[in-house]
């Protein structure tokens, strides 16, 4: 799998073509390293006050904790207690919907967007981002977080793109776009493994 569309700014108009053609794209550096680690920084500071929850998969009725599918701990980005680092991450998303909307996903409503942590071993299981029963997520975004990681560290995102799996490592720096109906995992790591998810929704 060689054709992964890659882009070096967190350029809407770019991301958008990108995701109309492919369903997927790689970003690179759309933050500066220091906001990156302003947010590395919240979330260990976030993590060590217990102030993440180990997160729960289905929804309503059916939502339970199943660490053997999902293994994260989280914590909403709009949440009192997360840093200024959140707030501008949050307003930085929000201004990309714009950008999103003007170029080809008109009606794009909000951005949603939550820290994690997954535990040395833990991993997501194949799963969409969108719901069965409520399609409002369109676009999923993650943020890697994680200084000095290695191939061999594992962890990587799986996407299961129409012609194969696409790897990405979850590198600090590395930033990825994808359509909210692809199927995807995250493979278990040998270290803490921190990122955000967001979600942009109609
Ligand atoms: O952290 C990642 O690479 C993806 C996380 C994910 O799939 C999710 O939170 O739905
Ligand atoms: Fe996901």
């Amino acid at each position: 799998m060689s054709a992964l569309p890659e882009i070096d700014a967190a350029d809407g108009t770019a991301i958008a073509e990108a995701l109309a053609g492919y369903g997927v794209c790689r970003i690179a550096g759309p933050f500066a390293p220091e906001r990156l680690r302003a947010l590395r920084a919240d979330l260990l500071r976030l993590r060590d006050a217990g102030a993440l929850q180990a997160a729960a998969v289905g929804r309503d009725r059916t939502r339970d904790l199943r660490p053997d599918i999902r293994g994260d701990a989280t914590l909403w980005l709009n949440d009192p207690r997360c840093g200024d680092a959140a707030r501008e991450f949050l307003a930085a998303l929000d201004a990309l919907r714009g950008e999103f909307n003007r170029n080809l996903f008109a009606g794009l409503r909000e951005v949603e967007a939550h820290y994690a942590a997954y535990p040395p071993g833990s991993g997501y299981a194949r799963h969409r981002d969108r719901f069965r029963d409520d399609d409002a997520r369109v676009l999923s975004w993650v943020t890697y977080l994680n200084e000095d990681w290695r191939a061999e560290d594992g962890g990587a995102l799986r996407l299961h793109a129409d012609d194969g799996a696409i790897d990405i490592a979850p590198r600090i720096g590395t930033s990825v776009c994808f359509r909210s109906e692809l199927e995807h995992e995250v493979l278990p790591a040998v270290r803490e493994r921190f990122s955000i998810a967001a979600w942009f929704r109609r």
